[in-house]
């Protein structure tokens, strides 16, 4: 058994009943297995990280992202989300291949850990790719291969859906789940939809699906059937049942709400992209007040630009305070919990999230010893709203160290922005 000791560290469980303290963490394997102070565990072998000046807390868990469109980074900006996927991303997706997936995936994962994230959930294509990043990296991932409802690709997502969830549902050690992810109620027909669900509840797996991003996507929708994206999923029993990952619902109504609380619907709250896209505010003050199950996402490289939830985090903090015009919504505390434990709730993950015996070790260290993190009279508000990516010192995914000193453990680096760069180039040229 492998042991991991962080010691003389400020802890940051995330558990509501504690809020900070200097101590000590023993992991054994992959699970916490002590919280304390002065822990001397008796493990020979333990690779023991010195906690002196950093801040430990679970890692950011990324509720909604399109990992490999990190090769589409600045290749569309300044757009409205359909003109954006209809006129620069899709046309450039369809040239995709099995290899840009993989080295796409793995910029952003990348990415992704240097900037603190231990989870992510993604819907993309060549999930087998991204599979294959997610188990060699050491990251946890919930992966859903995107479905299109429309032409003579729907049958073909549906077969190789169930192929992916029987070849990797809670593979790499169980560090993967699988869900399966119908794009969008614009893309997917109610008739697809029941398809889809049927698929699920025979794999015991769930949903993530894009959903009442845009106001163009609900008087469409509106149109079409007579009923908002949110009703109609509803009237459909989509949420009835089984886990569902929605990502994005921006435009809710106070009923719409009711109904994603209601059925426990976990929400990907993904204000950068929201924002970027010019999408609209969603009402995400309101929902947590209610009591909806809400993470932070960052959507795809393409729509953001980047994957870094520290960003995100102050970005939804701050967007939500003007919009209301009352800096007490969403104070930092309740935005670092979106973040972490709450994100792992809205994935379906019981044991990510917090820093207790029993749980994961999926933790990261943040250097305190910066002159923007100086005094730390909050440690919760310095992270929200004063860190920066390169402060994450260590990253924890599974017990097993993935950065240590901000140097890649399980990734050639170098290696992966070469080939992602020679890829993201090729890729915009491709006939
Ligand atoms: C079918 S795989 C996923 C699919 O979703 C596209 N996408 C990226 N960002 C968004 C967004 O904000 N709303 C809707 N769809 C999005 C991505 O390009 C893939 O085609
Ligand atoms: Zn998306």
């Amino acid at each position: 058994m492998t042991g991991l000791l962080i010691k003389n560290a400020l802890i940051l469980p995330m558990n509501k009943e504690t809020t900070w303290f200097q101590g000590d963490i023993y992991v054994e394997g992959n699970s916490i297995k002590e919280v304390g102070k002065e822990l001397s565990p008796d493990t020979p072998n333990i690779t023991i990280l010195d906690g002196q000046d950093t801040v430990v807390l679970p890692g950011f868990v990324n509720c909604h992202t399109h990992a490999a469109m990190t090769l589409l980074r600045s290749y569309g900006d300044d757009m409205p989300l359909m003109v954006w996927l209809s006129q620069r991303i899709w046309p450039r997706e369809a040239h995709l291949t099995e290899e840009d997936i993989y080295w796409g995936t793995m910029l952003s994962i990348l990415e992704m850990i240097k900037s603190g994230t231990t989870c992510f959930a993604d819907m993309y294509f060549y999930m087998d790719q991204v599979a294959q990043a997610v188990e060699e990296t050491g990251i946890r991932a919930s992966l859903s291969r995107g479905m299109i409802g429309l032409g003579d690709k729907a049958e073909l997502a549906l077969r190789e859906s169930e192929e992916f969830v029987q070849k990797w549902h809670g593979k790499a050690q169980g560090r993967i789940t699988c869900l399966l992810g119908p794009h969008a109620p614009y893309t997917c027909p109610p008739d697809y939809l029941k398809e889809v669900m049927a698929l699920a509840d025979k794999l015991g797996v769930g949903l993530h699906i894009h959903l009442a991003e845009t106001r163009t996507e609900v008087e469409d929708i509106q149109k079409q059937y007579g009923m908002t994206p949110v009703k109609l999923m509803d009237s459909l029993g989509l949420f009835t049942g089984r886990h569902v990952l929605a990502a994005h619902c921006v435009h809710l109504t106070p009923e719409e709400r009711a109904i994603l609380i209601k059925h426990q619907v976990g929400i990907a709250h993904n204000p950068e992209s929201n924002m970027k896209l010019a999408s609209g505010v969603a009402p995400i003050p309101e929902l947590v007040k209610e009591g909806a199950r809400v993470g932070l996402g960052t959507d795809g490289a393409a729509s953001n630009n980047n994957l870094d939830l520290l960003e995100e985090m102050r970005t939804c903090a701050l967007l939500h305070k003007v919009t209301t015009q009352d800096p007490t919504v969403l104070p930092a505390y309740q935005v670092l919990e979106m973040a972490t434990r709450n994100g792992a709730q809205v994935l379906g993950l019981e044991k990510v999230g917090l820093i207790a015996p029993g749980q994961k070790a999926d933790l990261i260290m943040v250097d305190l010893h910066k002159p923007h993190l100086t005094p730390l009279h909050d440690p919760v508000a310095n992270l929200v709203y004063a860190a920066q990516s390169s402060d994450v010192k260590n990253v924890i995914i599974d017990g097993k160290l993935v950065m240590k000193d901000r140097h890649m453990v399980t990734m050639d680096e170098e290696r992966v922005i070469y080939e992602a760069r020679k890829r993201g180039q090729d890729l915009v040229t491709r006939q």
